[in-house]
């Protein structure tokens, strides 16, 4: 009897929270590293099926580069990556396009469904909602590095996620944009397509679920783990190589989604049971905040 008038005080405490961000939308971007564990992609979903069986909006941008590495892999070819953003010639643009906007997009969807929700998996096959241009990276020495067929949203056709989003459906949203100028395809980095997607959106949050449990000292070390940076130190970290490979186009996301007003921005470990629930639900939260000095 004790142990079920606890649950009745678990639900009664969520109230205000679930009151708070009703009808709010929150952008989700879910981590390739999360997507190889199934147990922990499924537990990710059951949460999201939650939110929005609650009234909340939730909204999914996903990578899948670890999907990505391995279907290079088994066609011969080797992933070469410039500061965490993947060289991507026409031979790894057809293998992004195969794995990232239809299996694991269309598998994410089929997910969602399968525990009781409601999903729209937006790739080229079906709507596409994200638009875009090339990129080049500075490179050491002043010089513009090419990445081939890689780019970043510079339009996001929010109407559409919109109307799913109150039709009660979760859009699922890969990150791949059509190039406004060429009509051809682009691989976006699914952090910087996350916070296209949230600030076109107006979100009230976003989070970024990955396989760590946030933003580390030192990389390799759980207990390293920094919970609440500032802007100014977050630059200083990926200045100074603390922040490295993948998780530096993820924590310069965090700061260009703080730089266009979203208040504050999440990194948290996907693999830890409700860590979605427990960032939104609780106050302490869960992984590294980013927040805004200015
Ligand atoms: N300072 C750091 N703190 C935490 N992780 C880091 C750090 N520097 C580099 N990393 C690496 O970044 C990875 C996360 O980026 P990535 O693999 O692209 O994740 P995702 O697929 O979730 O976007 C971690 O698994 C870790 O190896
Ligand atoms: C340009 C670029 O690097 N695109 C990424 C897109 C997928 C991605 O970002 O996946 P994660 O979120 O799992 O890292 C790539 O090809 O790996």
């Amino acid at each position: 009897m004790l142990e079920a008038i606890q649950k009745a005080d678990t639900l009664i405490e969520a109230l205000g929270w679930i009151r708070r961000f009703r009808d709010k939308i929150t952008v989700i971007k879910l981590g390739g590293s999360v997507m190889e564990d199934e147990n922990a992609l499924r537990h990710v979903l059951l949460d999201i099926v939650f939110m929005e069986t609650v009234g909340m909006r939730p909204v999914l941008v996903h990578g899948g580069g670890a999907a990505i590495d391995r279907a290079m892999a088994a066609a011969g070819l080797t992933p070469k990556k410039i500061r965490g953003r993947r060289y991507t010639d026409d031979a790894t643009l057809k293998i992004v396009e195969e794995v990232l906007a239809y299996e694991t997009n269309e598998s994410i969807a089929a997910k969602i469904e399968e525990l009781g929700g409601r999903a729209m998996n937006l790739n080229f096959r079906s709507t596409n909602v994200l638009f875009g241009e090339r990129i080049t990276l500075p490179g050491e020495d002043g010089e513009q590095l090419d990445l081939g067929h890689v780019g970043k949203v510079t339009r996001v056709d929010r109407g559409v996620i919109e109307n799913l989003c109150y039709a009660g459906q979760v859009p699922v949203i890969p990150s791949m944009a059509i190039d406004e100028s060429t009509g051809g395809m682009l691989n976006v980095n699914a952090d910087t397509a996350a916070t296209a997607v949230a600030t076109a959106l107006g979100a009230e949050k976003l989070i970024y679920m990955s396989d760590v449990n946030g933003v580390r000292r030192d990389k390799t070390d759980p207990k390293s783990i920094i919970h609440s940076l500032t802007d100014v130190e977050a630059r200083e970290l990926i200045r100074t190589g603390v922040v490295d490979a993948g998780m530096i186009p993820k924590v310069e996301a965090c700061l260009e989604t703080l730089d266009r007003g979203v208040r504050k921005v999440h990194i948290i470990d996907g693999r830890l049971r409700h860590s979605l629930l427990l960032e939104i639900y609780t106050t302490e939260g869960v992984g590294t905040e980013i927040a805004s000095t200015s």
